[in-house]
């Protein structure tokens, strides 16, 4: 199978690390294309595939510029019967999500842990979903619900063997999970919470804009994407992950901030907010939790900031970066199916990307 990687951040540059450890004699792989947002490479297919310590070089000294047009074309030549190609989207881009279309038309797979294009507008997903129908080729977004978790290959083998979803809620954000498990332990002091932030963004766990997660959009994106693969008649059919009930944490003087480091230099003027909440909170023996519910009987979909016991398995069971999802299903009743551990970071990311690679050969 031949790869372009689109996205070479974070997440993209561990992938690439984690594909080409894959001994070249046992590999079913061949990095064919790398692109950041302003160079790119294309390798002859026949040629030695680039070495973990090189690639960064050879990319940053090219003198190509991306062309997704042109990359499309040169991919789709080399499908044949006994060669496959798939598109790796390592970005956040609603650009480059834009293009999923035209290439799972010409037979590309794709594979993501980019939520714009399955959490976005409704009439991109339904094309996306149409065109792979048509042509065979697939798209797979296993990292886009709790990174590396097996949380959507979970939630379609329930679906597609005929069990029904009653309800799925957790906590979705590798962020806000460390954020909250960080800030707000029972105890009415402890770090403030600018300083949790940072420190989440230098770990690796915010979106390029951590904006984008204090929001709840990044956790509303993810519900979108969960209502959609769960696709029961109950849910409302939502027209974009704006149409989650979301209840942001960015205060108002904050919003529409343009990068991640001005954000993160005001936001210690709102401490002393957050401080009253955690408090707030430990004054009732409970902790603050950002959680996610997609409830296919209410027919409601949410995100918000919780208050839980100092008992509750979100309270006491969560740390670092994880996530905790819970299935509730007819056959998963009363107790549900539950899902946990790290969900952001780039190590797990970058596994859950190249595991639905795999799924493809
Ligand atoms: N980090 C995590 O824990 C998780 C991340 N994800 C998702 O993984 C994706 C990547 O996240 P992460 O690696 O952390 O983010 P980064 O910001 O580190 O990486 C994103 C990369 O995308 C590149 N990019 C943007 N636009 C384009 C373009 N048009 N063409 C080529 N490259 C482009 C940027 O390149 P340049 O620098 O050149 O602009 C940047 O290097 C996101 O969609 C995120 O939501 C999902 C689960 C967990
Ligand atoms: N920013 C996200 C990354 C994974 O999707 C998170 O914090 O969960
Ligand atoms: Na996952």
């Amino acid at each position: 199978m031949l790869v372009a990687v689109v996205g070479v951040g974070l997440v993209g540059s561990e992938f690439i690390k984690q594909l080409l450890s894959i001994p070249a004699g046992s590999s079913p792989f061949k990095l064919v294309s790398l692109s950041s947002s302003s160079h790119t490479v294309f390798f002859d297919p026949a040629s030695a595939i680039p070495s973990v310590e090189k690639w960064k070089t050879i990319l940053s000294e090219s003198s190509e510029k991306p062309d997704y047009d042109g990359l499309t074309e040169k991919l789709s030549s080399l499908i044949n019967p006994s060669t496959k190609v798939a598109i790796v989207d390592n970005t956040s881009s609603d650009k480059i999500a834009s293009l999923y279309p035209q290439w799972l038309k010409a037979g590309i797979n794709v594979i993501t842990p980019n939520k714009k294009a399955y959490s976005g507008d409704l009439g991109l997903y339904e094309k996306i979903l149409s065109v792979s129908k048509e042509s065979g080729a697939r798209f797979l977004n296993e990292s886009t619900v709790g990174a590396g978790l097996p949380v959507i290959s979970t939630l379609k083998e329930l679906v597609a063997t005929g069990d029904k979803v009653q309800k799925i809620e957790g906590v979705f954000s590798g962020t806000m999970s460390y954020i909250f498990n960080e800030f707000s332990t029972g105890s009415p002091d402890g770090p403030s919470f600018s300083s949790v932030v940072s420190v989440a963004r230098e770990k690796g766990y915010t979106e390029p804009h951590p904006a984008d997660d204090l929001n709840g959009f990044d956790v509303a994106r993810k519900l979108t994407i969960l209502s959609r693969t769960i696709g029961s008649s109950s849910l409302p059919p939502l027209q974009s992950f704006t149409s989650v009930q979301t209840a942001s944490l960015i205060p108002p003087a904050l919003e529409g901030i343009s990068t991640g480091d001005k954000f993160l230099k005001r936001l210690p003027e709102f401490d002393a907010d957050f401080d009253r909440m955690r408090q707030d909170a430990s004054a009732e023996g409970k902790v603050l939790r950002f959680v996610g519910v997609v409830d296919g009987v209410k027919g409601e979909v949410k995100a918000g900031l919780e208050k839980y016991p100092t008992s509750h398995p979100f309270a006491t069971s969560l740390g670092g970066s994880d996530n905790i999802i819970m299935f509730h299903t007819e056959r998963y009743s009363p107790r549900p199916l539950i899902i946990q551990g790290a969900g952001a970071g780039a190590a797990v990311t970058a596994m859950g990307v190249l595991g639905d690679l795999l799924k493809l050969v």
